[in-house]
């Protein structure tokens, strides 16, 4: 069964980078020059793909004069809001947000992904949450029929620290096999911008992932789950022949 519709086209080549590298970027400046417009309240999501969406919206305010305040979903999004010029905002001045602009390490034909490659889901659904429309930005390895199908390292789960060891145990018996995630340049595991650890859980292909979702937070200690389901407008990724291919849910 089809599930959604898909887009491509051709867009003008940007200075050469590595194939990934430019295919994020297409993905990202497609999306902000179609969706974002003077006067929104922009959600920055966060990522390696979001820095080029950073990037055309600092060239915008630039060149075309676009008035825009931002919401960061993390400690890496306030940066790039920083760095790009962009207007901070929060959410007690601006509790809607029109536009969220979010990567994802992989996205089903429904538009639900998984997120918190980075470890940022937490902010981020927050954000998305609360924002009108969420498109995602994506190079071509993001796009899958279920998930679980490419993204193999599992659903990032944030958990409570006191939690982590029996919701370990709960998350086998729940058919998944979690792993704590470990800190890349310090010893003992990566702590979110919130304090908590992440169990990066696999559970092979996720035919049912709002199901699973809703499961997964059901379990005290679980802060957050890396499972984003019907939440997205439109997905822009990015191809390495340096088209942008866009999907939207099916109605
Ligand atoms: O926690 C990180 C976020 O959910 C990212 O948006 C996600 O991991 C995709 O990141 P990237 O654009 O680097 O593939």
């Amino acid at each position: 069964m089809r599930l959604s519709r898909h887009f491509t086209k051709s867009v003008a080549r940007l200075p050469a980078m590595s194939g990934v590298e430019d295919a994020k970027r297409l993905a990202a400046r497609a999306a902000v020059d179609e969706f974002v417009k003077s006067g929104d309240v922009v959600g920055i999501g966060s990522g390696s793909t979001v820095v080029y969406a950073a990037e055309r919206l600092g060239e915008r305010i630039k060149n075309e004069g676009l008035q825009i305040s931002c919401i960061p979903s993390s400690f890496q999004a306030s940066q790039l809001i920083a760095q790009h010029g962009l207007n901070l905002t929060n959410f007690d001045t601006h509790p809607v947000i029109d536009i969220a602009i979010d990567g994802a390490d992989e996205v089903d034909t429904q538009l639900n992904c998984i997120k918190g490659g980075g470890g940022c889901h937490l902010q981020e659904k927050i954000v998305i949450y609360n924002a009108k429309k969420f498109v995602i930005v994506a190079d071509y390895r993001k796009e899958s029929t279920f998930l679980g199908e490419q993204w193999l390292q599992g659903i990032p789960v944030e958990v409570v620290p006191l939690a982590y060891v029996p919701l370990t145990h709960k998350l086998r018996e729940l058919g998944g096999t979690p792993v704590l995630r470990m800190a890349k340049a310090k010893a003992g595991p990566v702590i979110t911008d919130n304090g908590n650890f992440i169990l990066d859980t696999h559970f092979g292909l996720v035919k049912e992932p709002a199901a699973l979702n809703q499961t997964l937070k059901l379990l005290p200690g679980v802060v957050e789950v890396g499972l984003f389901c019907h939440m997205a407008s439109k997905a822009f990724f990015g191809q390495a022949d340096g088209s942008v291919k866009t999907a939207v849910p099916q109605q």
